[in-house]
């Protein structure tokens, strides 16, 4: 990289359950890619089925499988069937379960809400071993921004990653208000709930590539 040129966003697409959506975000550039395990969502997908949509996926691109409130073993079972690189609890799950994680040899992150994560003082976050730091709305993958006082006022000292209500409108803004070293979305580039769309998937990873955040 030249000096005084920008890094660009690593960027995430989650939820995907289609060829065709992991073959338009492979195609934009994306840094990863995401498989909603968590049960309840209406982006919930077999692992089976992800090994399937895996096959074509370069080893460059983080594969990361979506847990909320399940146990280590079901995690890594799935994960393993599925195929993905990485796991990202999404429950508030204590520290030992990233560390009984990385100990099976995940790649692990963690997500948990801004307003969470504000709460929480320099001892309980050293406690967690995650590789990467994902801060979201409380609810996840309800397509929802959150208040950003509370990280404006208290900017996380490590890189992490803005989730939670992006889209390809406003992507840009947030960064530069919030300055994420990435970006991770899945309902903003939903035709309907559930239902990816190619063209928005483009436009989402275009516009957030652009996006200058360091
Ligand atoms: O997408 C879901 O349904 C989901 C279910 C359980 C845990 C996490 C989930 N999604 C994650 O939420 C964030 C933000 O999503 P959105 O862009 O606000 O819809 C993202 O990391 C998703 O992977």
């Amino acid at each position: 990289m030249r000096p005084g040129s920008v890094v660009p966003m690593w960027v995430k697409v989650c939820g995907l359950s289609e060829a065709s959506d992991v073959a338009a975000a492979v195609d934009a550039g994306v840094d990863a890619i995401g498989f909603v395990f968590a049960p309840g969502s209406p982006r919930t997908v077999e692992p089976e089925r992800v090994a399937a949509l895996l096959a074509g996926v370069p080893e460059s691109v983080l594969t990361v499988g979506v847990f909320r409130r399940q146990s280590v073993e079901e995690v890594s079972r799935i994960a393993g069937a599925a195929g993905v690189q990485a796991v990202q609890l999404h429950g508030d799950e204590p520290p030992e379960a990233f560390q009984e994680l990385q100990a099976m040899g995940w790649r692990t992150l963690r997500a948990t809400s801004a307003v969470h994560y504000a709460s929480e003082n320099a001892a309980e976050r050293a406690a967690y071993a995650e590789e990467l730091l994902l801060l979201d709305a409380p609810d996840p993958g309800a397509g929802k921004t959150f208040d950003t006082i509370a990280l404006v006022a208290n900017p996380p000292t490590r890189t992490w990653i803005l989730a939670g209500g992006l889209t390809p409108e406003n992507v840009q803004g947030l960064v530069a208000e919030l300055r994420p070293w990435g970006v991770d979305v899945s309902s903003g580039v939903e035709s309907s709930r559930g239902v990816k769309s190619p063209e928005l998937i483009r436009s989402f990873v275009h516009a957030a590539r652009t996006a200058r955040a360091v």
